[in-house]
């Protein structure tokens, strides 16, 4: 039996200006020990890494079903060098750097929330939303550039009179008017018009602002990072807070000393934690759970996806030959204190191929090898 490794992995590109903690986030993410200095381009190929998501649940069920071993549910996470202004016109490095957002399913940007006169600022002074805005005006123009082509071509088609051609290069107009006032694709209005070309846009991803604070404020946030959020509003982002120093550092400890440490901070977590997590909400994704007598393993698929299609996450055989499957709720389970019982209990379910998934099922799958 083969795992379905066709399936990529869900991609998330870590981007933003240089020197603004990209490398540490990515760091503490993966602990992947990428190069984190403080001077601007050290990371020049992107790293990529695999983390895993955070997810409290796991534990308590791994244990419930026979005290196995946890796997977590992971996302792969791309460190992309910093983006410079003119980024879009080659500076830099530019289009190498485009290309690889280009790659990821969502992004998440950086930005500098921290002073620290240690750490060189590229543009002088510390201005997270001005920073964010001279990122966003690189990959726009990027955009706009994609699409004027698309244009180009629509255009042509268009003058064989076809109504559908025609409609298509009205669309796209329409689009590259709303790049051209400055709004990210993410937020144009008829999106299914143009669905195909969206895809291939840098500003249409999901995206994820990470303000990177110092670890004072942490807990309370700062002026900074304030003006972030309000940004990701306005733009239909997320936002996050953390400190990707103290992250990168508690990656490092034990358990139980990161713990105290962050109790000394009046936090419980680093804010890596919810990063993760904001990062799998955003690219709409849910977690199941399996298990056997060996481990209890987390497994990620999109929000709507079937039984069938869960069953084909874990193996493609259990895909093909699915014939049914046994679902029941994580906590129901945990509670019951093992399967058998959750099942006498009438909390475990049998369901078919087109069952659709909810996040913090336990799933079962009887198949035909
Ligand atoms: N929250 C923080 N508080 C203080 N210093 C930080 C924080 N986050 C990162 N730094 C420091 O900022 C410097 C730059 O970090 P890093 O190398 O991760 O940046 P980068 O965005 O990857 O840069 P580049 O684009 O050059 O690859 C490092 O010295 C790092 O320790
Ligand atoms: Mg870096």
């Amino acid at each position: 039996m083969l795992p379905s490794d066709t399936i990529p992995p869900m991609k998330v590109g870590i981007v933003g200006l240089p020197n603004v903690g990209k490398s540490t986030l990515f760091n503490a993410l993966t602990r992947a020990g990428a190069e984190a200095q403080n001077y601007p381009f050290t990371t020049v190929d992107p790293n990529v890494g695999v983390a895993a998501v955070p997810d409290g649940r796991l534990q308590r069920l791994a244990e419930a079903v026979g005290g196995v071993r946890a796997v977590p549910a992971t996302v792969e996470f791309v460190d992309i060098a910093g983006l410079v202004r003119g980024a879009s016109r080659g500076e830099g490095l530019g289009n190498r750097f485009l290309a690889h957002i280009r790659e990821c399913d969502a992004v998440a940007h950086v930005v500098r929330c921290f002073e620290d006169e240690n750490v060189a600022h590229v543009h002088g002074g510390i201005d997270p939303v001005g920073d964010a805005e001279t990122v966003n005006a690189e990959l726009l123009l990027a955009d706009l550039a994609t699409v004027e082509r698309r244009l180009e071509q629509a255009s042509r088609a268009a003058k064989s009179g076809d109504p559908k051609r025609r409609a298509e290069a009205a669309a796209l107009e329409r689009l590259r008017d709303h790049l051209a006032k400055g709004g990210q694709a993410r937020t144009f209005p008829e999106p299914g018009e143009v669905s195909e070309v969206l895809r291939t846009l840098l500003t249409a991803k999901p995206t994820l602002y990470v303000a990177n604070v110092d670890e004072g404020s942490l807990a309370a946030g700062n002026a900074y990072s304030a003006a972030v959020e309000e940004l990701a509003g306005r733009e239909g982002a997320g936002a996050v807070r953390l400190c990707a120093r103290l992250a990168a550092e508690l990656a490092e400890l034990p358990a139980e000393e990161a713990r105290e440490y962050l109790g000394v901070l009046g936090v419980e977590e680093s804010g890596f934690e919810e990063f993760v997590r904001a990062a799998y909400r955003l690219l709409g994704l849910i977690t199941f759970f399996t298990f056997n007598e060996r481990e209890c393993r987390a497994w990620t698929v999109r929000e709507g996806a079937t039984a069938r299609e869960a069953a084909g996450r874990i193996h493609t055989d259990m895909e093909r030959g699915f014939v049914a499957a046994e679902v029941g709720r994580w906590e129901d389970i945990v509670a019951a204190g093992s399967w058998a019982r959750a099942r006498e209990e009438a909390k475990v379910r049998r369901e078919g191929r087109d069952y659709v998934m909810r996040d913090g099922d336990v799933l079962l799958v009887r198949f035909n090898a």
